[in-house]
């Protein structure tokens, strides 16, 4: 089993604060990273794979410690960043020989063969990246993310700009890849950690303010969410006078759900998205 353990973590920009006393321990699996735009997760993303350093604090995974052993944990870490572009006129097959030669790997052609099928690159691996869409471009990424012996994999945002369709085939990948690994993926999108991730970890005020399942986040939320089912004048009532979640329309009916702190009779059906709007109010 592999374990990265942040304990105390501070960084700043400057005198610019942005990460404070941040702790949290993760084992192997899909691990949420949920937070605003700008609440300081590529930050944080840049300190675990060693870009960064923090001003104070300790990451140790595996058992070594980053200060000390920076070189070592390199060769466990496969990162995938926001803005992740590749040679056009490569194919994806070159590319990945590249980084497999940058590397080190040993049985090049094996491996490659293994990642592809698994990820369902092969279709696609000996045309040119120049003709590829923006979700087997971002698949290619994760290939290269994990070619080798990585056991820490670190996504930033790997969503943006997928379609639906190439979201799912994201999540399909990815959920493979996660089991006998460490994936910390970060999105401001809570649909596509919902039903994937193994735990979330959620950056709040420069902080980890949850660290646990899906599950107990959507419990931690839900007495502060009420789920009415009302007319349309009363929820013209209720949209003016509370913070509406979401609401859907049935019929001559509105079914809403809002922010009511400490309700006793919590709504049905909460998703992620519910309840991390709330957390964010809080
Ligand atoms: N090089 C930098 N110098 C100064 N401030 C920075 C720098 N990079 C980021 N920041 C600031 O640090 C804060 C956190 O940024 P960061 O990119 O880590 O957030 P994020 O959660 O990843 O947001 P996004 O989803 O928009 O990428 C923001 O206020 C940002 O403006």
């Amino acid at each position: 089993m592999n374990q990265l353990i942040v304990e105390n973590i501070n960084f700043s920009y400057g005198k610019k604060s942005i990460l404070r006393d941040i702790n949290f321990k993760v084992e192997n699996g899909l691990i949420g990273l949920l937070g605003k735009n700008g609440a300081g997760k590529t930050t944080l993303i840049k300190i675990l794979v060693t870009l960064y350093r923090p001003s104070s604090g300790s990451i140790v995974f595996n058992g070594y410690k980053y200060n000390n052993y920076t070189n070592e944990i390199r060769k466990y870490l496969g990162y995938l960043q926001q803005d992740f572009n590749m040679y056009k006129n490569l194919t994806g097959l070159d590319y990945l020989k590249f980084v497999a030669k940058m590397r080190n790997i040993k049985n090049i052609d094996e491996e490659i063969k293994e990642i592809c099928d698994m990820l369902n690159l092969d279709k696609y691996i000996k045309k040119r990246i120049g003709t590829y869409s923006g979700g087997i471009k971002r698949r290619l990424g994760i290939a290269q993310a994990i070619l080798g012996d990585v056991k820490l994999i670190i996504l930033d945002e790997p969503t943006v700009g997928l379609d639906p369709e190439e979201r799912n085939e994201f999540r399909k990948a990815i959920k493979k890849v996660s089991t006998d690994k460490i994936v910390i993926m970060s999105t401001h999108i809570t649909e596509d950690i919902e039903f994937l991730c193994d735990k979330l970890i959620v950056l709040k005020d420069k902080t980890v303010k949850f660290e646990g399942s899906v599950e107990n986040f959507i419990e931690y939320n839900k007495y502060n969410i009420c789920q009415e089912i009302v007319n349309k004048i009363k929820f013209d009532e209720i949209i003016n006078t509370e913070k509406v979640i979401s609401y859907k329309v049935e019929e001559n009916k509105v079914c809403v759900k809002y922010i009511a702190k400490n309700n006793k009779k919590p709504a049905e059906n909460i998703t992620l998205q519910d309840a991390y709007i709330n957390f964010l109010e809080e």
